[in-house]
């Protein structure tokens, strides 16, 4: 969207332009249901049901797979965009950060393209560091949803974390930078405080579950059979800070109970898993070992079936950012004993739809189970009452709507600290200087090719040659300042040298159009001026324009040397050409910005090899004024 439309655009309605960035968790993934993780289904969901709403959504993630392609329409007004930064292939999301940078530029030139987004909402601290630098260049708002923090990670992974060192800095960094930050529970709202955020610039926006997928199960039943075991459930990933060991070691308390742990690595390889292993020594230890079962992954339905299969469903972790499981376990309708920890202490209502014991306290945690298993009606209550708060509350059409208002809030706070938006010039500056860059970067592998021109053109015109140029529109003009150069001088003086810019012969374009059509003014002037061992130098930012193609192959009827400057590769022009430098420039004006540059340093190389070749003054009479006095130079 083009910042006057933002302008015009009343804060308040109307349907938004909104960039999510996801950088490692693709919303494909969860639409297509492969193994996602949490991230994936919260951007997934969000997108589908803002563009629902009727918003345009355009969902950022990095290209990690070289098959896929740039966008795919994933849900109606959603695209994803897959951007390449770093290898196209899957790694570690701990490896990312350093190509994030990549990630900003080539999402803003994106935006540049295919429009400027009203507000930019990252999801995970690395996505906000590309989120942040291209919303600054567009001067949109940026908002912050970060999943995990690693402040946390760091308090109870210690040694164990493995992000990489800078994470903390950046996040409280992000904290300062964006407009709102959206934490998903009031705990995580505490922690932000902690990394110096201001209260008034964070919102809480939970995380969603779908209720139609986690549902009680159709055919209730009458309930468990006296003398039935009680059906524990424990779902989520093996590791230790999920603190299942508190339910194994619990499970002696509660002899009528038996527990299934879903979760962790495939079935086939659970036994080789250590965390397995750890539960299963301690259920022999405590005597329990006949009462637990480990199942290994299990896909969403059949979580969603066991979940709904439990009497009781523990989720005891030592910390959780959010933790999802709950939220499930409560559409299923069933009641939850879960740590008083993290985003448990919103979704889970203690007393009402679940209990909420300490985390890592077998102890309390047998206690509350047992509360549940000795009373099954006050059991089926908290299941009824989580259902029920869970579609009041944790909706995925309550989350995006709660979303949709930060959107609102952020960008009217954007509009009011940002009053006096500089004009389109300076940004247009900032982006340019930005792509030009990015485009002559790209050309220092061709650098060696120049050089060969420039050299081969020293010797043609110091021994009588002739160069022939020509383009189109702005590539006509360059291609007049390129021979002008020649005939005239560059930066040193010297002879003039043979060139003829055939765009600016305007009597013979003129009878040429007129009388041959378009595609012969530049081809019949080739044949006029052209000799074998000549050089043409052809311009063009698409390399397609027909009369440009024609003039390529009349030279090299003629036996005349073809180089082409163009756009992006592949093009007809650069394979026609004998040789070609193609500038992988996102737009028509840097390609011809690129090009000038780029014959500005073709003349430089020409002029050092002619002096070396012809060195002394010329003998050719004439006089020349210097650019800033009459003074006469004696040849
Ligand atoms: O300068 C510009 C755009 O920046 C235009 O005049 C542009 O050169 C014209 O549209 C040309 O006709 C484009 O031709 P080409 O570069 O694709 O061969
Ligand atoms: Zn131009």
């Amino acid at each position: 969207m083009s910042a006057d439309r933002r302008d015009s655009k009343p804060m308040d309605t109307g349907p938004l332009d909104i960039a999510l960035v996801s950088e490692h968790a693709s919303p494909l993934a969860a639409l297509g249901g492969v193994d996602a993780g949490g991230q994936n289904v919260f951007v997934a969901a969000l997108a589908a049901q803002l563009g629902r709403r009727g918003h345009r959504i355009r969902v950022y993630t990095r290209l990690d797979d070289a098959a896929l392609p740039e966008q795919v329409e994933a849900a109606p007004g959603v695209t994803v965009v897959h951007v390449p930064a770093g290898p196209a292939e899957q790694l570690p999301k701990d490896e990312l950060a350093p190509y994030m940078d990549e990630f900003a530029r080539w999402m803003s030139a994106q935006w540049r393209r295919e429009g400027v987004p009203d507000l930019v909402h990252a999801h995970f601290w690395m996505s906000g560091m590309a989120a942040t630098a291209a919303a600054e260049a567009a001067r949109i708002p940026a908002v912050q949803t970060f999943h995990a923090l690693g402040s946390v990670k760091r308090r109870h992974q210690g040694l164990a974390d493995t992000s990489p060192s800078g994470r903390l800095g950046i996040e409280a960094r992000l904290v300062e930078q964006n407009e709102l930050v959206l934490a998903t529970c009031r705990d995580e709202v505490d922690e932000l405080m902690g990394l110096g955020a201001d209260p008034d610039r964070v919102r809480i926006v939970p995380c969603g579950v779908d209720a139609g997928a986690f549902a009680p199960p159709v055919d209730a039943g009458p309930g468990r059979a006296a003398g039935e075991p009680v059906h524990l459930v424990a779902l989520g990933r093996m590791v230790e800070r999920k603190g299942v060991d508190v339910v194994v070691r619990a499970l002696a308390q509660v002899p009528e109970a038996h527990l299934t742990v879903a979760g962790g690595p495939d079935r086939a390889v659970l036994g080789e898993d250590p965390e397995a292993r750890r539960l299963l020594a301690l259920a022999e230890e405590y005597g329990v070992a006949n009462r637990l079962t480990l199942t290994g992954r299990v896909g969403r339905d059949e979580a969603a079936g066991l979940l709904a299969s439990a009497d009781i469903v523990t989720c005891t972790p030592w910390y959780e950012p959010f933790g999802i499981v709950p939220l499930e376990a409560m559409a299923c309708g069933r009641p939850v004993v879960g740590s008083a920890v993290g985003g448990l202490l919103d979704s889970i209502d203690d007393g009402t739809t679940g209990l909420l014991v300490p985390p890592r306290d077998v102890d309390a945690t047998a206690t509350a189970i047992r509360r549940l298993t000795e009373d099954p009606e006050l059991a089926a209550c908290m299941g009824r009452a989580g259902r029920e708060r869970v579609q009041r509350l944790f909706s995925w059409e309550r989350v995006a709507e709660l979303t949709e208002e930060a959107y609102r809030e952020a960008q009217s706070g954007y509009a009011q600290s940002h009053p006096s938006r500089p004009g389109a010039t300076r940004r247009l500056l900032a982006e340019h200087r930005e792509d030009l860059d990015q485009a002559l970067t790209a050309l220092e592998d061709d650098a060696d090719v120049l050089d060969r021109w420039g050299r081969r053109l020293s010797e043609l015109l110091g021994g009588g040659g002739r160069v022939l140029a020509a383009g189109n529109g702005g590539s006509a003009a360059e291609a007049q300042h390129f021979t002008a150069e020649l005939v005239g001088r560059f930066q040193g003086e010297r002879r003039p040298l043979a060139a003829v810019c055939l765009s600016a012969e305007t009597s013979s374009l003129t009878a040429i159009v007129n009388d041959y059509g378009a595609d012969e003014v530049f081809a019949r002037q080739v044949q006029a001026h052209g000799r074998a061992g000549d050089v043409l130098v052809l311009l063009s930012t698409s390399g397609t324009s027909p009369n440009v193609l024609e003039a390529a192959r009349r030279a090299r009827q003629i036996g005349m040397r073809v180089w082409a400057l163009t756009g992006p590769g592949p093009n007809p022009l650069a394979e026609l050409a004998d040789e070609a430098v193609c500038v992988p420039g996102p737009s028509t004006s840097v390609v011809q910005e690129a090009h000038l540059v780029l014959l500005h340093a073709l003349c430089a190389v020409m002029d050092e090899g002619f002096n070396r070749c012809q060195p002394g003054p010329d003998t050719v009479p004439g006089t020349h004024r210097t650019n800033r006095t009459n003074r006469e130079d004696t040849p």
